[in-house]
């Protein structure tokens, strides 16, 4: 299991605030580093510590936030970020306000994922489950979908998944053909399997996606014949489909656009999610320009997810 480390470089009197913006991204927990904090021990008489023994900050303060695998961290940096210079305009001296971030593998931070990590019932036919639990489906039609998502992205709790299951069994007739761009841990290409889709090819820029996806897909043998590969975006793909997935950031959806309208067939969907509220405008100018026509806006908490369509030639 992965986790990301997000770090703040900042000042005593922000550091509050700081942990509060992090904490409201979703982190796990916080650690602060103050140098003031060291200024105060070294302040006192009785103190038989020696500082210059022990390695800390001498200015400054630094707060670190963590975040699972299941938060998207690329997609709260920007807020993160946002939010930190606006503490200027409250009053608050945030600087540098620096923000960086770097992946962390903590066997105990992992049993502590996979402790909360639980079957969670998506839709009214779809449910996910850790593959390490037995669950059994409770109504007529449910269809369980078993993850051990390892290091990739999509334990399926994800608002920006949940979106994305949830369109696709808002337009999955049964029969397509469908390309899943960043599949992460295959969930989408499993649930489409369940809802019906005939053929699917599954692909991820990352190499360890793409194994936990095969994992994946072994693990739940309706999706067993799906492909999954390596490949950036649809780059080189040139195989028309009647549906194209991609829970993927805003940024990414963008330059996405027009390899989905080239590899959709004439009435194809294309599902798009991973969109935080304030990128939806741009996400759905690049779908309008291309052509797509907007079907509907799905939104869960801070994320959206967007059903289009290319139009038939009597559109
Ligand atoms: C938010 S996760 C979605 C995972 C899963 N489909 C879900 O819905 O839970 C986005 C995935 O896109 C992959 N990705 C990012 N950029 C990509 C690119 N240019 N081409 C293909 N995959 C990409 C990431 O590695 C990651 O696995």
């Amino acid at each position: 299991m992965q986790w990301t480390e997000v770090s703040v470089l900042t000042t005593n009197e922000a550091v509050e605030a700081v942990s509060n913006i992090l904490q409201e991204a979703g982190a796990s927990g916080v650690k602060i580093d103050d140098a003031a904090d060291y200024q105060h021990l070294q302040a006192r008489p009785d103190e038989i510590l020696d500082l210059g023994d022990i390695p800390h900050r001498t200015t400054g303060a630094e707060v670190t936030a963590y975040y699972p695998a299941t938060v998207f961290v690329p997609e709260i940096l920007p807020t993160i970020k946002q939010r930190v210079n606006e503490l200027a305009s409250f009053g608050l001296n945030a600087a540098p306000g620096k923000v960086t971030t770097q992946a962390v593998a903590d066997e105990s931070w992992a049993t502590a994922w996979q402790k909360y990590y639980h079957p969670v019932r998506i839709t009214r036919y779809l449910t996910v489950t850790p593959s390490w639990e037995d669950y059994q489906p409770v109504q007529p039609g449910e269809q369980v979908i078993r993850l051990d998502p390892g290091m990739a992205f999509g334990t399926g709790t994800h608002p920006t998944t949940q979106l994305s299951l949830t369109a696709l069994e808002m337009v999955v007739r049964g029969g397509e053909r469908m390309y899943d761009v960043g599949t992460g841990s295959g969930v989408l290409s499993i649930a489409a399997k369940f809802l019906g889709v005939d053929q699917i090819t599954a692909f991820d820029l990352d190499d360890v996606a793409v194994r936990s996806a095969k994992a994946n897909l072994a693990l739940n043998p309706v999706a067993a014949d799906v492909v999954a590969k390596p490949n950036d975006l649809l780059n080189g793909i040139h195989q028309p489909v009647d549906l194209v997935v991609a829970n993927i950031l805003a940024e990414i959806i963008v330059p996405l656009v027009p390899q989905a309208w080239e590899n959709l067939t004439p009435g194809g969907y294309f599902l798009t999610s991973g969109i935080i509220a304030d990128k939806l405008e741009t996400v759905v100018a690049a779908q309008k320009k291309q052509g797509f026509i907007i079907d509907n806006i799905l939104q869960m908490k801070d994320w959206r997810g967007v059903i289009a369509h290319k139009p038939t030639e009597d559109e």
